[in-house]
């Protein structure tokens, strides 16, 4: 494959003209000189409305990022990935996500297989799975019954399932917890199981490798912690289960394949929720809202597959992206939502971005000359406001900020529904428009972009229509940077190292180290300080 790099196209060269002519308009000159503007530039799909229009864009700028999309292939890229084409290009595999969420009576073969025959077997068997927990008919080994359920995950196998579960808690079995535990510091897993009898505790471990250091670790951990407490072997059958891709190194734990609910290489890990990797959320919420959730992912799938780009709410998203990332010079996006149950929102999106589109080569392995992936992060309005907006307001960067809210609340609890509103409202008038005063520290000089995002109420829909967004709106910008948005090789040396490290940590005897004088001088410290905590 050979891939202009983008810079070098017309269409980029095109924008950084008007680029030139744009970057001193103000949203005041523009929102005066369109009285129709947020009407021009609203557009909705799969039950999410995107108003865009504090953006520092025009109809130009607009056609100037569409034609780029084409150009870029973004068509045939989107047909590519639906098709399951092998478009992750260094794993040589295909990115099907999108099969996850297809209907029963969908049709895809890719490489000789019935993907969505697949997809339903395990969904089916992932709800007998979660009825049972949820009923009781699925006791511990002692005969009681599961209150507790620990996701054992990291990465993929943990951001989705916990925030879905923090998303969708409205919805959740409240004579249940649900936990996830995900860091190899032994206080993840330690205060996790505080107070929880072992009795009524299931594992849900969860890793598409069933490699993973941290993972396999607190997987070791649980297992020891269970049988010790009810001292026998035999216990594990009915407090773990696997959620992997892996059955060899499953059976290898000692976990019966029996017990194993399978996903598929085509499924990258940030991309894996909406697979069995959602099988913490799903005993959680329930089967039936578990297959809600998948229909929200799907409709805004369908959205994105079908709609033309200038009416596509992740092209969108994904354009006007690029247009601050590369031409302003952003290099974070915020993202806000007025909601407490999405707190956990950007934590996952960091890892939907951050590894899809933080990558410095394109297709070809060759340099990428423009910026590529943004840094984004975020927290719930309206704390957020008593933090860090003031650096928005009027500090000296420009930071693009998506807001998303709700029309309706979970919790009609007096009038904190109107207040978390208009805040939100109020945040983005301010941040477009600014204020003057006499005194400069007074001035607000606004021109800072938003995107509102409404959708009426937060249910396992609305969810999976929004993070089917944010993923469309990844590969968007992938394909405009041509980038692989699937692979993420830049964690693997920092693992390695890892690896080497830690018998040197460990060792008895004094070992030969042979890495920079920091890396040595911390080892030696940390050895000397760990002889003295063994002794
Ligand atoms: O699911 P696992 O195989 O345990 O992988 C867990 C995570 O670890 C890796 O390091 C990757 O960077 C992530 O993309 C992945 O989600």
């Amino acid at each position: 494959m050979t891939i202009t790099p983008v810079q070098d196209t017309p269409q980029w060269q095109a924008l950084d003209a008007h680029f030139r002519e744009m970057r001193d308009v103000h949203l005041r000159d523009l929102f005066a000189r369109s009285p129709d503007r947020a009407e021009r530039f609203t557009v909705e799909g799969a039950g999410v409305i995107l108003d865009y229009s504090k953006n520092r864009v025009t109809e130009e700028t607009l056609d100037l990022l569409l034609t780029l999309a084409e150009e870029r292939g973004l068509r045939e890229r989107i047909d590519a990935m639906f098709r399951g084409d092998h478009i992750n290009v260094t794993e040589d595999r295909a990115v099907l996500h999108t099969a996850l969420r297809l209907p029963a009576d969908a049709e895809l073969k890719v490489d000789g297989e019935d993907v969505v025959a697949e997809v339903h077997g395990v969904l089916d068997r992932m709800a007998v799975f979660a009825d049972q927990v949820r009923s009781g008919d699925w006791t511990g080994h002692t005969g009681r019954r599961i209150r507790n359920v620990i996701n054992i995950g990291i990465g993929g196998s943990d951001l989705g399932p916990s925030m879905a579960y923090t998303a969708l808690r409205d919805y959740s079995e409240r004579s249940m917890t649900f936990q996830f535990v995900s860091n190899v510091d032994a206080t993840d897993f330690a205060e996790a199981v505080r107070g929880l009898d072992p009795a009524e505790t299931l594992f849900v471990i969860s890793s598409k490798t069933f490699t993973t250091l941290e993972t396999l670790t607190n997987a070791h951990t649980a297992r020891d912690w269970l049988v010790g407490a009810l001292g026998d072997e035999a216990a594990v059958a009915k407090h773990f289960v696997a959620v992997s891709t892996n059955a060899e190194k499953v059976s290898e734990f000692g976990i019966d394949t029996d017990n194993m609910f399978e996903f598929w290489d085509w499924v990258g890990g940030r991309y894996s929720y909406p697979s069995a990797i959602g099988l913490s959320l799903m005993v959680a919420i329930g089967p039936d809202r578990f297959r809600e959730m998948l229909e929200g992912f799907h409709a805004m799938d369908e959205h994105f597959r079908t709609t033309p780009f200038d009416r596509n709410l992740p092209v969108l998203l994904g354009l006007i992206g690029i247009w601050y990332d590369d031409f302003f010079g952003a290099e974070t996006v915020a993202v806000l939502p007025y909601d407490q149950y999405l707190e956990r929102f950007s934590a996952y999106l960091q890892q939907l971005d951050m590894e899809s589109d933080g990558k410095h080569v394109d297709l070809d392995g060759k340099p990428v000359g423009v910026q590529t992936g943004p840094i984004v992060w975020g927290q719930p309005g309206t704390n957020g406001q008593h933090a860090f907006y003031q650096l928005i307001h009027q500090g000296t960067k420009l930071i693009p900020c998506d807001f998303i809210g709700f029309l309706e609340t979970l919790n009609p609890l007096g009038d904190h529904h109107d207040l978390l509103m208009a805040n939100m409202f109020a945040q983005t008038e301010a941040l477009a428009f600014g204020r003057d005063a006499p005194e400069p520290y007074r001035v607000t000089k606004g021109n800072q972009p938003t995107n509102t995002i409404l959708c009426r109420r937060l249910d396992p829909r609305t969810l999976g229509a929004l993070v089917a967004l944010y993923e469309h709106k990844v590969f968007t910008q992938g394909t405009v940077w041509g980038i692989d948005s699937f692979d993420q090789w830049g964690v693997e040396l920092g693992k390695e190292l890892a690896r080497k490290i830690i018998p040197e940590l460990q060792a008895e005897e004094e070992p030969e180290l042979a890495h920079d004088s920091s890396t040595n001088a911390l080892i030696r410290r940390y050895r000397e300080a760990r002889g003295k905590q063994a002794g």
